[in-house]
């Protein structure tokens, strides 16, 4: 433990474990508190992502440069990136619009070690300043912002970032055949079964995001990729209806 005091307190979540009247997923005080058990158990592959984006950040950081976490929730990825910074004079910086999740982010952050220093915003990713930036991050940002609004953020974020430079993108995705969207379905709702949520909280969630949790096909997010600017664009990472792409913009 540092010096920095007590973790926040976190708690196993059973949000949707009773009956609940109908209403959109928000990332409000409750689901702050219980989000890091919320996404483990709710994301086949978040646990192996997260150690991954520390690899990736290592392999493409820019000395002088700075690196974004979009929708940095409680800043795992966000301390991922930090431990991939070998740059003292690199900028990390966290952006949520959840005052929930960045006044706890704090702790976190404070509570972890390593000297590089992290600006946390909180702000709306579409409106926040993004320049020289050498590694972006949108780990499960992006399938929470209104659709049309999401080549708008990608052609920013493409514009801010340097020849070589790359975004992490990790997203729910959905399936152009009806017949893989409903098995790759079933296989994520059978892995969150498997990690101890019930048929009445998996149905309650799925309703809550419906509206909120805007899945699109990857052929859609490659192609948008590419006209945001992205030159390649690599999917290094896919479990059930769960891929994380790599862009990267050429020298
Ligand atoms: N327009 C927006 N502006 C700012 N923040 C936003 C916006 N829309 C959504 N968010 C924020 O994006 C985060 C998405 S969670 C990211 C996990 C993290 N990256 C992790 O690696 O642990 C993914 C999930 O819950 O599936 C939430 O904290 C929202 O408040
Ligand atoms: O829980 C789900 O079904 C998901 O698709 C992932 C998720 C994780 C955390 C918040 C909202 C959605």
């Amino acid at each position: 433990m540092s010096k920095s005091g007590k973790p926040p307190e976190q708690a196993t979540d059973r949000l949707f474990a009773t009956e609940r009247r109908p209403e959109d997923f928000r990332f409000d005080a409750s689901v702050a508190r219980v989000f890091p058990d919320m996404i483990r158990r709710s994301v086949p592959g978040y646990t192996t992502i997260i150690p991954m984006i520390e690899v990736i950040t290592e392999q493409y950081v820019q000395v002088g440069s700075n690196c974004y976490d979009l929708g940095c929730s409680l800043g795992a990825s966000t301390l991922a990136m930090r431990h991939g910074i070998p740059h003292p004079d690199c900028t990390l910086v966290g952006v949520d619009n959840s005052d929930a999740m960045i006044e706890r982010c704090e702790h976190y952050i404070a509570l972890d070690d390593s000297p590089l220093p992290v600006t946390l915003r909180c702000e709306d990713i579409l409106a926040t300043e993004l320049t020289n930036a050498s590694v972006t991050t949108l780990n499960f940002t992006l399938q929470f912002v209104p659709p049309e609004r999401r080549t708008e953020l990608l052609t920013r974020i493409a514009e801010a970032t340097r020849p070589g430079g790359v975004l992490i993108l990790s997203e729910k995705i959905r399936f152009e055949s009806e017949r893989d969207q409903e098995i790759q379905t079933r296989l994520h709702h059978e892995f969150k079964r498997a990690n101890g949520y019930s048929d009445l909280e998996i149905s309650q969630k799925r309703s809550a995001i419906e509206q909120v949790l805007i899945p699109e096909t990857l052929a859609s997010h490659q192609q948008r990729l590419q006209r945001a600017g992205f030159d390649r664009v690599l999917i290094w990472y896919q479990c059930f209806n769960f891929v994380s792409m790599l862009a990267i913009k050429d020298h």
